[in-house]
């Protein structure tokens, strides 16, 4: 990287809001649980936020919300300046899972959204396109390989280019790496931060680890319990492109520390 891209990349200002929630709340009619009260949250584009708080605090409800996937009982979710009142096509999703289909090679696991959305003529256009993601992701050569073939870890890379062959406009992600071993887990975040920065993605996660949501994010979002509301949403002021030998300075250790006596500090509550 010359010394200009790298410029670029410590230091670029946020872009213009992508995702903007206000006053989001949600109670599950069922059991009339408050499983989120008055989220206020705006993405901004090209950048990383993660979600992190404990179990049952509302990650996974305010992820459903933001993808369209349920609604919420009040408050407003708009992105790209229209609001989610459903699925959308500018929404990437992944999973903790791969969730590939078995019948399928990769290259066709990864034009499948393209299929589904556009028939199959604009699935084999999407070919190459499906070919170069591949590549990006260090997965030239096994194009023609079925899941079954893959890695754990490989099959979730196949997933990123899946979840990136229809130019979403935002990422959401899942857990997506929790299911791999600790070392897969830091080369696939490092790669994540790779292809975020390369497709100037605007990314959102759901992570229970603080050391994965301060080495990717440039603010986490510190989620309180019962209900679920933001206690403080925290800057990461590493310089980019972040790099696992970070995660052993005194600056990343007192971050992660900062968000452990948040997290503590709201199971107390
Ligand atoms: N479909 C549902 N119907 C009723 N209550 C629900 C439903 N989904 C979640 N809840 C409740 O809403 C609260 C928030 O759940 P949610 O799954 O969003 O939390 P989470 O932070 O993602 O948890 P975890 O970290 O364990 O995955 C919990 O109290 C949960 O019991």
């Amino acid at each position: 990287m010359n010394a200009a891209a790298a410029q670029e990349f410590s230091g670029a200002p946020l872009g213009t809001p992508v995702y903007e929630l206000t006053h989001l709340s949600k109670t599950y009619a069922r059991n009339l649980v408050v499983a989120l009260e008055d989220i206020n949250l705006t993405l901004r584009k090209g950048s990383f936020t993660s979600v992190i708080g404990s179990s049952g605090c509302g990650k996974s409800t305010l992820l459903k919300i933001m993808a369209g996937l349920i609604p919420p009982t009040k408050g407003r979710v708009i992105l790209q300046g229209l609001p989610v009142t459903g699925p959308r096509r500018d929404i990437g999703m992944m999973f903790q899972q791969a969730t590939l289909f078995p019948w399928k090679t990769a290259v066709e696991n990864i034009v499948l959204p393209i299929e589904i959305r556009d028939g199959k003529a604009a699935a084999k256009q999407a070919m190459g396109k499906a070919h170069e993601l591949l590549d990006i992701v260090g997965l030239k050569g096994f194009e023609n390989v079925y899941p079954n073939e893959l890695s754990g870890g490989m099959a979730q890379r196949a997933s990123i280019c899946r979840m990136l062959i229809t130019e979403p406009a935002v990422l959401l992600l899942d857990e997506p790496f929790s299911a791999l071993d600790e070392l897969s887990r830091d080369m696939m975040n490092m790669e994540l931060q790779r292809i975020c920065h390369e497709q100037d993605a605007t990314a959102f996660l759901v992570t229970h680890s603080i050391q994965e949501a301060v080495i990717l994010s440039d603010e986490i979002v510190v989620l309180k319990p019962r209900p679920g509301r933001i206690a403080e949403i925290v800057k990461v002021d590493l310089p980019r492109p972040r790099t696992l030998d970070m995660m052993t300075t005194p600056k990343f250790g007192a971050i992660v520390d900062y968000i452990r006596s948040l997290l503590d500090k709201g199971e107390e509550m």
